[in-house]
């Protein structure tokens, strides 16, 4: 912490406290809110305003303060006006250290105030101090050791601000206290006050966030990451559209059952506005995968969303099919539509009749259950690999577990469900009932 009085002249000093009075053209001060305890809007007791420069992609830098969370104070940062430039300019010159972003603070008086508070470091570039420029009234600003703290050091500390005057706050003494304007019993007057950070934080006309810390550290990664995206989405709707027309009358949601009652037959161009407006819900549980609603047997007496227990069948496109087609699993020795028998699939054992399931979404998407094909997105030319798992309700006491059946032995397979359990059997078809498609679709 470190305090610098008479930065500027006395006059100069004082042309720039008139310049930035609220009755002055140069500064436009904003009223701006916290939320109480009990939801509603309290006017803070002072008047703000923000500037900051834009980096070279031309995006501002973002302070993700609390008032900045408060939906009715809408922060915009503006570029520097002369006087704020120049203390920034001065500061700068005189510590060597630069700063990128301002909040200019008007109390009219000693009753307004800021309560105690640590600033928020998220986007502040490490090591940077945080600099508070006064101008104005002498005003009192109280430090609080925080509860927590392990420091040495005195627990409680006053600082006088003076009227020109700098004071930097610096990252260890922000981490160990709070900070705060007390208001004043006595008749003062007005104050302001130029806080300058150096924060590493974008903010996109768009509204993306991308810096230090950030899932995008940089523009070029949020377009880069947007760019997959569309790419994905492309793939995406012409696997569903090109391979999976069939699955269209299983769809539970309203419009498909609008456009599929009797109609079995769907344009290209209507499956893929269709699946658009799915992919557009972002509709991705569990990680990774995209799930499609299925419709449910309206008819079941049991309540199956509360007493059934989630788990994941592994399988491939023409099973899924066949699954959903007969309204139920089938087991080996059925029979199908097209009176073949279903055989037991290779690799299990003769005999042993039964539908396998897993709680867990990793154990079914293994590749001897979850059939990797892949796919060649015609629009890019890009190929994919393509799984399908369907996610069932099961009914408890229905089937018995037992351990993985793959060979893994002890090596773990899923984070959550030990190797001992992980797979679920059963010979009762009805038991399990399918009810959203999952597809996943990865690079290749
Ligand atoms: O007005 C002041 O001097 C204190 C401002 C402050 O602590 C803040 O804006 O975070
Ligand atoms: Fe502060």
């Amino acid at each position: 912490m470190q305090l610098i009085e008479n930065l500027l002249s006395v006059n100069e000093a004082a042309s720039a406290l008139n310049c930035l009075r609220p009755e002055t053209d140069e500064i436009q001060y904003g009223q701006y809110y916290a939320i109480g305890d009990n939801q509603s809007l309290i006017r803070l007791p002072r008047l703000m305003a923000f500037q900051a420069s834009t980096n070279s992609c031309g995006d501002q830098p973002w302070y993700r303060c609390k008032i900045a969370l408060v939906p009715q104070n809408n922060i915009v940062y503006t570029s520097w006006t002369p006087t704020v430039q120049k203390l920034k300019r001065v500061i700068e010159e005189m510590s060597g250290e630069t700063w990128n972003l301002a909040h200019i603070i008007y109390y009219k008086d000693g009753q307004e105030s800021m309560g105690l508070h640590s600033d928020c470091m998220l986007d502040l570039a490490s090591g940077s101090k945080i600099a508070v420029v006064s101008l104005g009234v002498n005003r009192q600003m109280d430090l609080v050791k925080k509860q927590e703290s392990t420091l040495d050091g005195p627990s409680q500390l006053q600082i006088n601000l003076p009227g020109n005057s700098l004071f930097l706050l610096d990252e260890e003494t922000n981490r160990h206290y709070v900070h705060g304007i007390k208001k004043e019993k006595s008749q003062i007057g007005e104050r302001i006050s130029i806080v300058f950070r150096h924060v590493l934080t974008y903010k996109t006309q768009n509204g993306k966030l991308y810096g230090n810390g950030l899932t995008y550290s940089t523009k070029q990664d949020i377009i880069q990451g947007e760019t997959r995206r569309k790419m994905y989405k492309f793939a995406f709707t012409f696997f569903l559209a090109l391979c999976l027309n069939w699955m269209f009358p299983f769809f539970s949601t309203n419009m498909f059952k609008l456009i599929s009652g009797g109609i079995y037959w769907l344009s290209i161009s209507l499956v893929i506005e269709l699946v658009q407006q799915i992919i557009d819900a972002d509709y991705v549980v569990p990680r990774g995968w995209a799930g499609f609603g299925l419709g449910v047997d309206p008819f079941r007496s049991d309540d199956l969303w509360s007493t059934l227990i989630v788990v994941y069948h592994g399988t491939t496109a023409l099973a899924a099919q066949s699954i959903l087609t007969h309204r139920q699993f089938l087991l080996p020795g059925d029979h199908l539509l097209d009176g073949t028998e279903l055989a037991i699939r290779a690799g299990h054992i003769p005999g042993k009749v039964h539908i396998y399931t897993s709680p867990s979404i990793r154990y079914a998407s293994l590749h001897v259950y979850s059939q990797v094909n892949s796919f060649k997105s015609p629009k890019i030319k890009k190929l994919y690999k393509v799984q399908i798992v369907l996610q069932c309700k099961q009914m408890p006491g229905t089937f018995k577990t037992q351990k993985e059946t793959v060979g893994w032995g002890d090596k773990r397979i899923c984070n959550t469900i030990p190797n001992e359990v992980i797979e679920h059997f059963t010979n009762r078809r009805s038991s399990v009932i399918p009810y959203r498609l999952l597809i996943r679709l990865e690079n290749t």
